[in-house]
């Protein structure tokens, strides 16, 4: 699909709204700037949508005036508006619990696009077993102003597997209407990402005082060994965390299954779109992503965005693929978690065709 630049209407034509009249419920100086910022639209499928119209509906509902590039939060509103909108820095009430490494960094960015959601900027990892959980304060302070119409998402990935009572924590400290999401992919392909990451940082990981357990020169001897001995309490850094049914099986038991999301990483990583508007309907938000928003970069093995801001992750270096009967050898491992994780949710994803 053809992605083509146009002119941004005239500043003064956007200072005039649908009856003639002049934009001046809040103040719209802002947008000048932001306009020449960006400075054109862009034809998507065939209609044109301006980054006007994104700034509008965003502005609309939010606590701040935004700015592009749209990833950033943008300037916080004056007090008096504030209080009229009713903005407060309130607890999330959804949170993306992992996986790691299935694509949870492009979600959570993606997702806080959403005119209706916002989210700290980064990971703040309150709930990886290091936090004073009980100091609250510190987890709404370090949350985005929000208006009662918007969802406050964070992002906590290691809660998935580690601590083990993350979900109750999460339960307690968010109530058990909190809506959470995951992103579940291909557990051999997660394992290898993981791993490469993990590797590419062992020195600062040692340095750091941190575990670098079963991290081996070669990807085979830092998972294989597992998937031959019987002795189940050796745990595996890399294997555990792709076990995904030993983990979902931990979320199953404080919350209801209406309250869990999870995205399927293939998916996710070729119409992120239609997984984006899954999400919406479960925050029950209005609809505004639409597949055409993205398109998929062959080389890239993964999907951009186009609208409403061009962007896409940077590129890793290509994992060297894994020799065939290393892989035959992890697919088997899995194959029967996945079955039962399947059965369990009662659904199939379309990663799990790979083994
Ligand atoms: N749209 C899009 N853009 C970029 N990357 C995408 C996307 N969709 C899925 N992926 C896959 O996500 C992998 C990184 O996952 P995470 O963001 O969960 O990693 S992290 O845990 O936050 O480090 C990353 O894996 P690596 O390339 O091995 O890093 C990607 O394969």
């Amino acid at each position: 699909m053809v992605v083509r630049i146009v002119d941004e209407p005239t500043i003064a034509q956007m200072r005039r709204n649908e009856n003639g009249g002049d934009v001046n419920a809040l103040d719209w100086s802002w947008l000048d700037t932001s306009i020449q910022a960006v400075g054109r639209s862009l034809h998507v499928g065939g209609t044109t949508k301006t980054i006007r119209e994104y700034l509008e509906k965003r502005m609309s509902v939010s606590c701040y005036i935004p700015t592009t590039p749209v990833f950033n939060t943008g300037t916080l509103m004056k007090p008096s508006v504030r209080q009229e909108k009713q903005c407060e820095q309130r607890l999330p009430s959804a949170v993306i619990a992992g996986v790691k490494k299935c694509g949870s960094g492009p979600l959570f960015k993606f997702l806080k696009i959403h005119p209706e959601i916002v989210g700290p900027p980064g990971d703040l990892k309150y709930f990886d077993g290091l936090h004073n959980l009980s100091d609250t304060k510190w987890y709404i302070d370090r949350m985005p102003y929000s208006t009662k119409k918007q969802v406050v998402l964070d992002k906590e990935v290691t809660a998935f597997q580690s601590p083990h009572h993350a979900p109750q924590y999460i339960r307690e400290i968010l109530t058990p209407n909190v809506k959470i999401i995951f992103i579940l992919c291909d557990p051999v392909e997660r394992m290898l990402s993981e791993y490469f990451d993990v590797w590419a940082q062992r020195d600062e990981q040692t340095q750091s005082g941190q575990s670098t357990k079963n991290l081996a020169t070669r990807f085979q001897d830092s998972v294989l060994e597992r998937t031959q001995i019987k002795n189940t309490e050796e745990r595996n850094n890399f294997l555990d965390k792709s076990n995904y049914i030993q983990h979902v099986i931990r979320w199953l038991e404080p919350f209801s299954s209406t309250n869990l999301h999870f995205v399927d990483g293939e998916l996710f990583k070729t119409d992120p779109g239609s997984e984006l508007q899954k999400i919406e309907q479960f925050l029950g938000i209005k609809l505004f992503f639409e597949t055409d928003n993205f398109y998929y970069d062959p080389d890239r093995g993964y999907s951009c965005m186009k609208y409403p801001h061009p962007f896409c992750f940077s590129t890793r270096p290509q994992h060297p693929p894994l020799d065939e009967w290393v892989e035959e050898r992890m697919c088997e491992f899995y194959k029967p978690f996945n079955e039962g994780l399947a059965i369990m949710l009662n659904r199939r994803f379309a990663w799990m065709d790979y083994c």
